[in-house]
C-alpha cells in the first residue's frame, strides 16, 4: 500500500516546523510509520545544496534550478522509496515553496516553476499541504526571538508579503490539498485543528 505524503509550508517564522513533531506522534499513534525531512536537504547531497542555497550570493534562476535539483535527489531517494514502502512522508517545505519564495518573493516567472515541477515530479504532490498563514509582523517577531537570520529571513518585509500572497493564491488553486491554517492562534489551538484534519485522511 502507498503511504501518504505531508508538506508542511509558510513564510519564516510562520511556525510550520514547531508542528512537525506533533503531526508525526499523531500518526504514529495511528499506527502509522513516518518519515520526517525537509527541504532544501533532506539527503546528504541535498543539504549541501542547502548550504550553499542559504548563505551564498547566486543568481536568481540558480538558486531556483538548485532548489530543484535538491528536490530531485530527495523524491529519489527519501520521498518515492519510503512512500512505496506504505510510509507517511512529513516534507517540511516542497515544491509550493518554490512558487512562493522564487517566483512569489524574488519575481521568476510562474511558467518556469511550472516546466522544472513537471520535469522534476511529474506525477507526484502531496496529499496534503498545512500552510501556516500568519501576518508578517508576527513572523519576523518570532524569528527575531530565536536564531541568527539566513539569506532568506534577511530580506525585507515587501519580499515577505509576495511570498505570503503566491502561497494563499496556491491555496486557492489547489484547494483539494491545501489546509491553510491561522498560526496566530496558539499552538494548543492549532494542534486540536491539525488533529481534526489529519483524522480525515487516514
Ligand atoms: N502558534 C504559535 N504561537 C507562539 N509562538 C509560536 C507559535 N508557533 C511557533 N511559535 C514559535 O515561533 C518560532 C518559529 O517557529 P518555527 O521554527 O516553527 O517557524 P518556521 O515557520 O518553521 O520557521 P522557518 O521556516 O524559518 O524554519 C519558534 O520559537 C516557535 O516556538
Ligand atoms: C524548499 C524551498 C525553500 N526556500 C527557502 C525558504 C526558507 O527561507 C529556506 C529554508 O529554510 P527553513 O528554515 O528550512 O524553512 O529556503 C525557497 O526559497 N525555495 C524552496 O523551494
Amino acid at each position: 500500500m502507498q503511504g501518504k505524503f505531508i508538506t508542511f509550508e509558510g513564510i519564516d517564522g510562520a511556525g510550520k516546523s514547531t508542528h512537525i513533531g506533533f503531526v508525526t506522534d499523531f500518526l504514529e499513534s495511528h499506527g502509522k510509520t513516518v518519515v520526517s525531512s525537509r527541504e532544501p536537504g533532506g539527503t546528504p547531497l541535498g543539504e549541501k545544496l542547502r548550504d550553499l542555497l542559504l548563505h551564498e550570493k547566486m543568481d536568481l534562476e540558480t538558486e531556483a534550478l538548485l532548489m530543484f535539483a535538491s528536490r530531485r535527489e530527495h523524491i529519489a531517494q527519501v520521498i518515492a522509496p519510503n512512500l512505496g514502502e506504505g510510509k507517511w512522508v512529513l516534507s517540511d517545505r516542497f515544491t509550493d515553496a518554490s512558487f512562493a519564495y522564487q517566483s512569489g518573493g524574488r519575481g521568476l516567472a510562474r511558467a518556469k516553476m511550472e516546466a522544472l515541477e513537471s520535469w522534476v515530479h511529474a506525477d507526484l504532490q502531496p496529499d496534503l499541504t498545512l500552510l501556516f498563514d500568519v501576518p508578517l509582523e508576527v513572523a519576523r517577531q518570532r524569528l527575531n526571538a530565536t536564531r541568527t537570520l539566513d539569506k532568506f529571513e534577511r530580506e525585507q518585509a515587501d519580499f515577505f508579503a509576495r511570498c505570503r500572497a503566491e502561497y494563499l493564491r496556491r491555496a486557492e488553486q489547489f484547494p483539494e490539498r491545501f489546509v491553510v491554517v491561522d498560526s496566530t492562534r496558539s499552538i494548543a489551538d492549532i494542534q486540536a485543528s491539525l488533529a481534526q484534519v489529519l483524522e480525515k485522511l487516514l
